[in-house]
């Protein structure tokens, strides 16, 4: 369990106890870029030990951290994985062309000799080097440019964060620093038990130049998958408040293509895990240290129109050295294979929520669906206060290990400007975590879809299955609005103007929400207090621009009433069958039959 999660404690009027208090934030709210200023907390007590960042996203630059790791290229290829692929004279030019792609220092090799990409791999790295320059290009711009762009709002102040994007160049001095330093003096780290006492204390498809000129960022979706940024908001008073800044991407920007990566017969395979849309995932042994890790084999015959390295997995590779979270799975190194396969090295997980929930008979109680929702939260904070949507949040893609400790994966669908979405089978890709503004084929979405799919995870969580389960996205509309009542412009003004939203759906004009989730029950349904009703309808809320936000749900008063977050669960499952993700039966029969 990381101590930086563990130790998160809000505020509370009614506590009696000392908590790390920061003062309220002069900051404007930081989340979506379509979704304007909301009135801001009073004040926040966060952690004594929250390790906090420096400096945003886009980030091409490896962690200084992380390419020590990958300090020897010139090992032994021993031929122990997938022995029938290698091809030691053309991996490095394949490494060479991912790595110059972004994958940008985290490698290093002993010859650069053996650098030099074949003409082929040189024109598929040219093809994509272009649509990541002119992607990095636009997102920069983007947050230079956006309602950050102060000297006090820009994401360059993510030290008031929770995470830390790893850099080449910032120092450990500028990109740490604990959260007890900045305010107040009182701080106290808390652990709960489930009674609540403390156990401890302490547009259409591309963009163009003159999307660069206007203000503010959002995301369009066309055709459902194609999605581009877009610009809107021009007004003059926003470029009082928020003046331009030139992007200075183009000086950051560094690629040394002299850089090779380790080799993939570094580690021994011991088992597949699991079979994505983007990867297969397998776990593995360091050679050297032991060490056990999950290696994602990068996918390379999906996304890539032919003509270069998957984009997708680009973006997650980015996206995951580029964060430094405790919540969001950590990158290790990214190792070569054969001539078309690269694997991400990641920290092994034990369990995900999806395979985890399926195996265990009872629901979570409520302290450990609270305690799982701060660190997803968490998680997610760092993502938003960087630009990132994750997009694809659901129950497969919340990792947890034996101490409890929640990360997030599967940053595939991440920060998809520009590139269409090509799901290898519509099965894997579920609707269930969909939001309603997606569903109805909105052009223009923000963080709060992210937000929704955080409402759909905590219902799970507590009645233990999944809330929404449509087959098609009518069906998955539909079983939205039975539950919560068919929208229409009063709670969700701009709702009739959606393109999906002429179809014909259920009428149900009530919200039916609470039925499922009462506050007390002698039925067996799983019960929610009316403060977690509260945070559950907020995430569940319609209007994208009235759901709540990340923060908010973090300060969000659920967390502070009993039973309190419970920081010391450890799922007792034993690891999870190793094909599937989820318990065997005779794992399982085992597993409840040695139980006191
Ligand atoms: N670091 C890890 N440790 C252990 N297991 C992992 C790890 N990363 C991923 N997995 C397992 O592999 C599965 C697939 O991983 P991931 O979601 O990253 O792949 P994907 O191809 O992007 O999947 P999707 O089809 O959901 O997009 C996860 O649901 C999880 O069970």
């Amino acid at each position: 369990m990381s101590n930086a999660t563990k130790s998160r404690v809000e505020d509370s009027e009614t506590s009696n106890l000392e908590y790390a208090v920061e003062a309220p934030s002069k900051k404007k709210r930081k989340f979506s870029p379509i979704v304007w200023d909301r009135e801001e907390k009073e004040a926040r007590v966060v952690s004594k030990d929250r390790v906090l960042p420096s400096v945003p996203l886009p980030s091409l630059y490896p962690s200084p951290h992380r390419s020590d790791v990958a300090s020897d290229a010139d090992v032994s290829k021993v031929d122990i994985f997938e022995p029938e692929n290698l091809s030691q004279g053309t991996a490095l030019s394949t490494a060479e062309a991912a790595v110059a792609d972004g994958l940008v220092g985290i490698c290093q090799s002993k010859n650069p000799a053996d650098l030099s990409p074949s003409p082929l791999l040189r024109e598929q790295y040219d093809k994509t080097h272009v649509q990541m320059e002119e992607e990095v290009l636009v997102e920069a711009r983007n947050i230079s440019m956006s309602r950050w762009a102060s000297d006090s709002d820009s994401p360059r102040d993510m030290s008031d964060d929770e995470c830390t994007p790893n850099r080449q160049h910032s120092s450990p001095e500028s990109g740490e620093f604990r959260r007890e330093d900045s305010v107040g003096g009182r701080t106290r780290t808390f652990a709960s038990d489930e009674e609540g006492s403390f156990l401890g204390s302490g547009s259409g498809g591309k963009y163009s130049e003159n999307d660069l000129t206007d203000k503010s960022m959002v995301i369009d979706e066309n055709d459902g998958e194609n999605v581009v940024i877009s610009q809107v908001e021009s007004d003059s008073e926003y470029d009082d408040r928020f003046p331009m800044e030139e992007p200075t991407v183009s000086s950051q920007r560094q690629i040394n293509m002299l850089q090779g990566c380790r080799s993939v017969f570094e580690y021994e395979k011991l088992n597949k895990i699991n079979e994505g849309t983007y990867g297969v995932v397998y776990k593995a042994k360091d050679k050297k240290t032991g060490e056990i890790v999950a290696l994602k084999k990068v996918k390379m015959d999906i996304d890539r129109d032919g003509d270069g390295f998957p984009m997708s997995s680009l973006r997650e590779i980015n996206i995951l050295l580029s964060l430094n979270h405790p919540s969001i799975v950590g990158v290790k190194e990214v190792v070569m294979g054969d001539l078309d396969s690269i694997f991400m090295v990641m920290e092994y997980m034990e369990y995900d929520l999806k395979g985890l929930m399926e195996a265990m008979n009872q629901p979570f109680s409520i302290g450990e669906v609270k305690w799982l929702m701060l660190q997803l939260l968490e998680g997610i904070e760092c993502l938003h206060g960087n630009w990132v949507l994750h997009r694809d949040l659901k129950t497969s893609n919340i990792l947890l290990n034996k101490e409890g400790e929640l990360k997030i994966c599967d940053f595939g669908l991440s920060r998809q400007y520009g590139s269409p979405l090509k799901p290898y089978t519509p099965l894997v890709v579920t609707l269930w975590y969909r939001a309603p503004e997606i569903l109805l084929g909105a052009r223009q979405y923000s963080t709060a879809i992210d937000m929704w799919s955080v409402g759909c995870i905590m219902a799970e969580m507590v009645a233990k299955e999944p809330l929404f389960r449509g087959k098609t996205e009518v069906d998955q509309l539909d079983k939205i609005f039975k539950t919560l009542g068919t929208p229409n412009e009063t709670v969700w003004p701009g709702f009739s103007k959606l393109p999906g939203a002429k179809a014909k759906f259920v009428r149900q004009p009530f919200n039916t929400l609470r039925k499922k989730f009462p506050a007390a029950s002698f039925t067996g349904s799983p019960v929610l207090s009316d403060l977690g009703f509260d945070l559950l309808s907020k995430l569940l809320t319609y209007d994208p621009e009235k759901r709540i936000t990340v923060e908010d749900a973090l300060n969000h008063d659920w967390f502070r009433e009993a039973p309190l977050p419970k920081t010391d669960f450890k799922p007792s499952f034993p690891e999870l069958n190793s094909q599937k993700r989820y318990l065997t039966a005779d794992s399982l029969r085992n597993f409840y039959s040695n139980k006191p």
